[in-house]
């Protein structure tokens, strides 16, 4: 971020590895390189991904973040996205639960819409403070345009290795219809001191759509890796994107590729005494799009979902990708969130947002 020096990641604090791809060699077809996505997609769901020619548009993007949470607090809550499942607009702290006895969050999100940016100045969705409508035509639609860009292609490599006719998924993710994929900026205030769930920066959760496409500059994000149960720090790497898999492409592929989870907590050691920002561009599939493997289109998703005790269940939740959305981002706000007979729950699904 210009203007603001913050240490290096720690080099005493244990992390998790990811794999590293080359997202020119996937572009450029390059046989190992897409082996490597594959392992990455199917194992943990998370990998780093360089040359992905994003870099000034991130940086652009973390310029509009400070701008935007910088603003008056009753400009940004004129645009609040409020309790009934939105997932546009500034998402203010204190909205959400962040463990299960109900304590509120204290993080900030922008997020604005594809189908806003790409539209602009014509309004789909929603309007936006003012700091977001004078970046959309020189930061946002750029970075929104090439995050597309990089995550339809992740998307279009991974559909051909789930053996799925040219062109599936891609139709499922058409850049020209409405969608709720969005590009976010978050801002997370210091907790100083030992970890807790309590001071959770964002709670343990699955991503809710298809692929998130992350910009780290500080630590904070962990992963609970499968078989483990033990939470380990992501590094950022200068230059490395984080992607990783979402719910629906979990659905999609009858749980072939694995949407892990995660959670963000508060930056180790010496980063702990600064403010979090991050950048993510979620690749959501279209708005009427049914959520359901594709079991008729590939004898490999259908070979998984034969062997998947509870498939019904899991991978034919009778909900539109609008729907699994909302439903998610309801059941995160503290406004649905009630205790009974000393039980704490959420109205939609689990408080631990446990997809599937
Ligand atoms: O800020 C981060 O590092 C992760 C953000 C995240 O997991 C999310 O917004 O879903
Ligand atoms: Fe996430």
């Amino acid at each position: 971020m210009p203007g603001i020096s913050t240490p290096p990641f720690p080099v005493d604090v244990p992390t998790h590895p990811l794999l590293v791809i080359d997202y020119r060699r996937v572009k450029d077809g390059d046989k190992d390189e897409i082996e490597k996505l594959w392992n990455a997609a199917t194992q943990l769901g998370f990998w780093y991904l360089k040359n992905h020619g994003v870099d000034a548009e991130v940086d652009g993007m973390f310029d509009m973040g400070l701008e935007t949470m910088a603003l008056p607090m009753d400009e940004k809550m004129a645009h609040e996205q409020g309790d009934d499942g939105a997932s546009f607009g500034y998402k203010a702290a204190g909205t959400n639960a962040v463990d299960e006895k109900g304590n509120l969050d204290s993080t900030e999100f922008i997020n604005v819409s594809k189908d806003d940016a790409l539209a602009f100045p014509n309004v789909v969705h929603r309007a936006y403070p003012s700091t977001v409508v004078a970046r959309m035509n020189s930061t946002i639609r750029p970075f929104i345009e090439k995050s597309v860009e990089v995550n339809n292609t992740l998307i279009n490599t991974l559909n051909a290795e789930l053996g799925l006719p040219e062109g599936t998924l891609a139709q499922l993710h058409n850049p020209e219809e409405q969608s709720r994929c969005v590009a976010r900026v978050i801002r997370a205030p210091p907790k100083p001191g030992p970890i807790d769930e309590q001071k959770a920066m964002l709670s343990a959760h699955t991503d809710f759509g298809s692929l998130s496409f992350l910009h780290n500059r500080l630590g904070g994000l962990q992963v609970l890796a499968p078989g483990t149960d033990k939470w380990q720090y992501i590094k950022p790497v200068p230059g490395h994107a984080i992607c990783n898999i979402g719910d629906s492409l979990t659905i999609f592929s009858g749980g072939i590729l694995r949407s892990n989870m995660h959670r963000v907590v508060p930056p180790p050691k010496e980063q702990e005494k600064f403010e979090r920002y991050s950048v993510v561009f979620f690749t959501r599939a279209n708005d009427h799009v049914e959520l359901r493997a594709l079991v008729e289109d590939s004898p490999l998703i259908a070979g998984a979902v034969a062997n998947t005790p509870n498939a019904q269940v899991r991978f034919w939740p009778g909900v539109t990708a609008r729907g699994w959305l909302e439903r998610r981002v309801r059941g995160q706000r503290i406004k649905h969130f009630t205790v009974r007979l000393g039980t704490p729950t959420v109205h939609t699904r689990t408080h631990r947002n446990r997809a599937i």
